[in-house]
C-alpha cells in the first residue's frame, strides 16, 4: 500500500547548518536551518557507483530527511565531475546469489523512497549521470545540471534493458516519443541537449549555483499548503509507485533471470574491461 506522508509545519531552528548523519556513511545529510532544506550528498569514490551499501545509505538518508521536518531535499555528489556512474557493474557481473537479491531490492526501495518522497526534491547534477545516476536525478522533481557533462539512460548500450519503472521515471519528464527513442538508443545527452529536451530544467555554472537554483525551486512551495502539495505529488506519481509495489517480486525475478543470462554476463564483462582500459589510458 502507498504510504501517506504528512508534512509538519514546525518552525525551523536558528542554527545555520546541521550535519544530520555521520561521515562514516557513503552519504551525508546537511540541513540548512535557515531554509529548512536538506542536502543529501553521495560520497562513494571513485564514481559514486551505486552498490548495496551506497543504496542502503541513500535510503536511510532519504528516510532521515522525511523524518526531520526538512522542507526539501537536494541530491548531489561530493565528486566534482561525477554525479553517479549508475549501478555498480561489479554488483551485477558474476554476482553473489544472495547479495544481488539484496542489491536489486534495495534499488527498488531507494526509488520508491525518492520518487515517492513527500518533500519537494531537486537534483544538483554536478557531473556525469549515466543510467542509475540518471534514474536518481530523474526521480526528483527538478534538475539543475552543470555544463560539459552527460546524462541519460544508456542501458541498451550495455546490452541490458531498463525495467518498467526506469521507463516510467523517464516518461514523467520527457515526451513519450523522446523517452522511447532515447531509451532504445541508450542515448547520453550533453547538458545542453538535456536542457533542450527537458531532461534537465536549468543549467548552472558551478555546484554552488546549482544548489542555489535547486533551493529556489524548493522555495516556490513556501506558500503552498504542504499537505495539499504532498498529496498532489503523490496522486501524480501513485500509478508508477503502485505498479512497482505490486510487482516487486516479479521485477526482482525478471532482473535475476536477465542478468544471469550468459550473453548478458559476457556483455557486462566486455563493458567493464573497456572501462578499465579507458581509465588506464
Ligand atoms: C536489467 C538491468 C537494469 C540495470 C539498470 C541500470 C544499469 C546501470 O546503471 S549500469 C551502469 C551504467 N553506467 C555506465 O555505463 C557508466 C560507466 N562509467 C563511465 O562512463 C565513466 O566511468 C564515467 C563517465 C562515469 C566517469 O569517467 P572517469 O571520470 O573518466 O572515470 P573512469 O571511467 O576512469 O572510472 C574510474 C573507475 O571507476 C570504474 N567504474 C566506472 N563506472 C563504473 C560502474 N558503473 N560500475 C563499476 N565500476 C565503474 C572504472 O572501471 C574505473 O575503475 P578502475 O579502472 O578500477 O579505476
Amino acid at each position: 500500500m502507498m504510504r501517506t506522508k504528512l508534512l509538519s509545519l514546525v518552525p525551523r531552528a536558528t542554527v545555520a547548518c546541521r550535519h544530520m548523519s555521520s561521515a562514516t556513511k557513503l552519504t551525508t545529510v546537511e540541513v540548512n536551518d535557515k531554509t529548512g532544506i536538506a542536502t543529501l550528498t553521495m560520497n562513494r569514490p571513485p564514481v559514486n557507483g551505486l552498490n548495496l551499501e551506497l543504496l542502503r545509505d541513500l535510503q536511510q538518508s532519504i528516510e532521515e530527511i522525511e523524518g526531520n521536518k526538512s522542507c526539501g531535499l537536494i541530491l548531489t555528489s561530493s565528486n566534482p565531475t561525477i554525479f553517479s556512474a549508475g549501478l555498480d557493474i561489479l554488483e551485477m557481473y558474476k554476482p553473489d546469489k544472495e547479495r544481488i537479491r539484496a542489491f536489486w531490492t534495495q534499488l527498488q526501495d531507494v526509488w520508491l523512497a525518492l520518487y515517492g518522497s513527500s518533500v519537494p526534491t531537486a537534483a544538483a547534477i554536478n557531473g556525469h549521470s549515466p543510467a542509475g545516476g540518471c534514474l536518481l536525478a530523474a526521480s526528483c522533481e527538478y534538475r539543475v545540471m552543470l555544463p560539459k557533462f552527460t546524462i541519460g539512460l544508456n542501458e541498451t548500450q550495455l546490452g541490458i534493458v531498463a525495467p518498467q519503472w526506469f521507463m516510467s521515471t523517464y516518461l514523467s519528464i520527457l515526451p513519450r516519443r523522446e523517452a522511447e527513442r532515447s531509451l532504445n538508443q541508450g542515448r547520453m545527452f550533453t547538458t545542453e541537449e538535456a536542457l533542450r529536451v527537458g531532461l534537465v530544467d536549468e543549467i548552472a555554472s558551478s555546484k554552488e549555483e546549482a544548489l542555489a537554483k535547486c533551493a529556489d525551486f524548493i522555495a516556490t512551495f513556501a506558500k503552498v499548503n504542504p499537505l495539499a502539495r504532498s498529496l498532489t505529488k503523490q496522486q501524480f506519481r501513485s500509478a508508477d509507485l503502485q505498479q512497482l509495489e505490486n510487482e516487486r517480486v516479479q521485477d526482482l525475478e525478471k532482473f535475476l533471470f536477465f542478468i544471469n543470462q550468459p550473453a548478458v554476463q559476457k556483455g557486462l564483462g566486455i563493458y567493464l574491461e573497456s572501462l578499465k582500459k579507458k581509465s588506464k589510458n
